[in-house]
């Protein structure tokens, strides 16, 4: 039995191992000019951990917009193995987060309950408990009452992932999830994503760091409008495929 430390960081069952994604043919872009990304095909495995590399303006992060849902492919397919999208979990870049929002750590956190409680049912003693453990699992139980406006890149970062810790997603999406933040926190948060691996979630990170690439994700889609490569790491990242990715993307923009 696979086992997520997501409940207050006890360990309780997963049910159901991560699904597997299928994309097939997809051509991706923003109703302007050429698409962002052509005729890609891609299987994620149930249960696999995959890295999205690729130039600036490759489309990585577009990719992950069509598998959230929030673009809809201009062609092609995308098939989330009978997956609900709104059970998904999406770690999006920390641009796209809005600090105004007058909430603290712990409501920001809590949110990741939703899809199990619904926003408007009140967090109980139980799921306060678990809000409290996720916050501790990042690092930052004692920034719960800390309005999210006053906190760090590092510290928004932990608390995004404490909220997908929360959510128990069986699919895991994370655009750029150590940008910006030191070497310390990145190595605490690639723990947490081995744990989701481990209990046999799909993960997928667009991510620009080769090395922490190859260190830590067994599979790769390296890709520069269209797809270069796919498969495990140390054959998709090598000079070659990496000069063909340069090259595709410069005749791309
Ligand atoms: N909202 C948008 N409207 C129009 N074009 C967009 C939009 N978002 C991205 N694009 C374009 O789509 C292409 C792919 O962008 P995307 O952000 O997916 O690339 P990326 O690989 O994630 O890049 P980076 O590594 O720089 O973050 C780029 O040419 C970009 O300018």
């Amino acid at each position: 039995m696979m086992m997520s430390p997501a409940a207050g960081g006890r360990l309780s069952p997963i049910s159901v191992p991560g699904p597997q994604v299928v994309c097939t043919d997809l051509t991706l872009g923003y109703g302007s000019g050429r698409p962002a990304v052509e005729g890609v095909s891609l299987t994620l495995a149930s249960g696999s951990l995959t890295a999205i590399a690729g130039p600036n303006g490759a489309g990585k992060s577009t990719l992950l917009k069509a598998l959230t849902g929030q673009l809809t492919p201009e062609a092609g397919r995308i098939d989330l193995g009978g997956l609900d999208r709104r059970a998904l979990g999406y770690l999006p870049q920390q641009t796209e987060i809005d600090r105004s929002f007058p909430i603290c750590v712990a409501e920001m956190a809590a949110m990741g309950l939703w899809q199990r409680l619904g926003p408007f049912r009140a967090i109980g003693r139980r799921q306060g408990a678990a809000v409290l453990q996720a916050l501790a699992t990042v690092g930052i139980a004692d920034l719960a009452d800390r309005p999210i406006a006053a906190l760090s890149g590092g510290q928004m970062q932990r608390l995004l992932f404490a909220r997908l810790l929360l959510q128990d997603a069986r699919l895991i999406l994370l655009d750029e999830p150590f940008a910006a933040i030191d070497e310390a926190t990145a190595a605490e948060l690639i723990g947490v994503i081995r744990g989701w691996h481990e209990e046999g979630r799909t993960v997928l990170a667009v991510l620009h760091d080769l090395d922490a690439i190859r260190a830590h994700f067994p599979d790769c889609l390296l890709i520069a409008g269209r797809m270069i490569a796919a498969g495990p790491t140390h054959r998709v990242l090598t000079a070659e495929t990496l000069g063909r990715a340069r090259l595709a993307q410069a005749r791309h923009s």
